[in-house]
């Protein structure tokens, strides 16, 4: 529940001050090191330090195609998954990040580098944080219809960034059965699913 007369809300002072920002690593991503103070609703400061790990926004895509009641998921390596425990490739919609682009016009160059699909239409859902007390990353939400006709060359991502991506065309159904018995266990990927499933996307023409 908000507060609604608590500290941050008009009127009120900030509930944050940055202090001191440490950059930790400035490569692939951007790793930085915050001290602020935070004040807490009865008033009382907390100095506290957090790290945030900033790679940009990204956008994914679960494609479907309601005459044939399937779904173009993808299959790949994610390294952060493997040394983590998980040895096996990750079924995933398809995602990536915006770069400069806006995250429609992104999301059809990714469908379109890693599935080889070239799509019109694309509709948003949202945008979400997936890992709010880390990653600064929000993903732009969208789903978008497939048919045959569209597939117009192999997909598979770019080899020069070492991309080697599997494109799986499942039903629906089976779909929903791989993330109830754990063979998808990508939270986007589970959302965008359970998000078609709720909303009966399967049902309307
Ligand atoms: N050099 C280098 N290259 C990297 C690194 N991490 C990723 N890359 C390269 O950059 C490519 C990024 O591909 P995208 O398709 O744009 O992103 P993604 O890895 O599929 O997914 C991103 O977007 C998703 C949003 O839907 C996110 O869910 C996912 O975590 C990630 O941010 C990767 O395939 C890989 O070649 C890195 O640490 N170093
Ligand atoms: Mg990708």
């Amino acid at each position: 529940m908000t507060d609604e007369k608590g500290p941050g809300s008009p009127g009120e002072p900030e509930r944050v001050t940055i202090g001191q920002t440490r950059l930790l690593a400035n490569d692939w991503g951007v790793l930085t090191k915050y001290t602020i103070t935070y004040q807490r609703r009865d008033g009382v400061a907390q100095q506290l330090t957090r790290e945030t790990y900033d790679r940009g926004d990204g956008a994914a895509i679960l494609l479907i195609n309601v005459a044939t009641h399937t779904v173009l998921l993808t299959r790949q390596f994610r390294l952060p998954a493997y040394v983590s425990g998980h040895r096996d490739d990750l079924i995933e919609v398809c995602g990536g990040m915006l770069d400069d682009h806006d995250p429609a016009a992104a999301i059809r160059r990714e469908v379109e580098e890693e599935m080889g699909v070239t799509i019109d239409a694309v509709r948003k859902i949202g945008c979400y944080y997936m890992s709010p007390g880390s990653v600064t990353e929000r993903i732009h939400f969208f789903i978008g219809a497939y048919d045959s006709s569209m597939r117009r060359a192999a997909g598979g991502g770019l080899q020069e960034e070492g991309e080697e991506i599997e494109v799986l065309e499942l039903d629906f159904d089976e779909a929903l059965a791989m993330v109830d018995d754990g063979r998808i266990i990508d939270a986007k990927t589970i959302m965008l699913l359970q998000h078609a499933a709720l909303k009966n996307l399967f049902d309307r023409d």
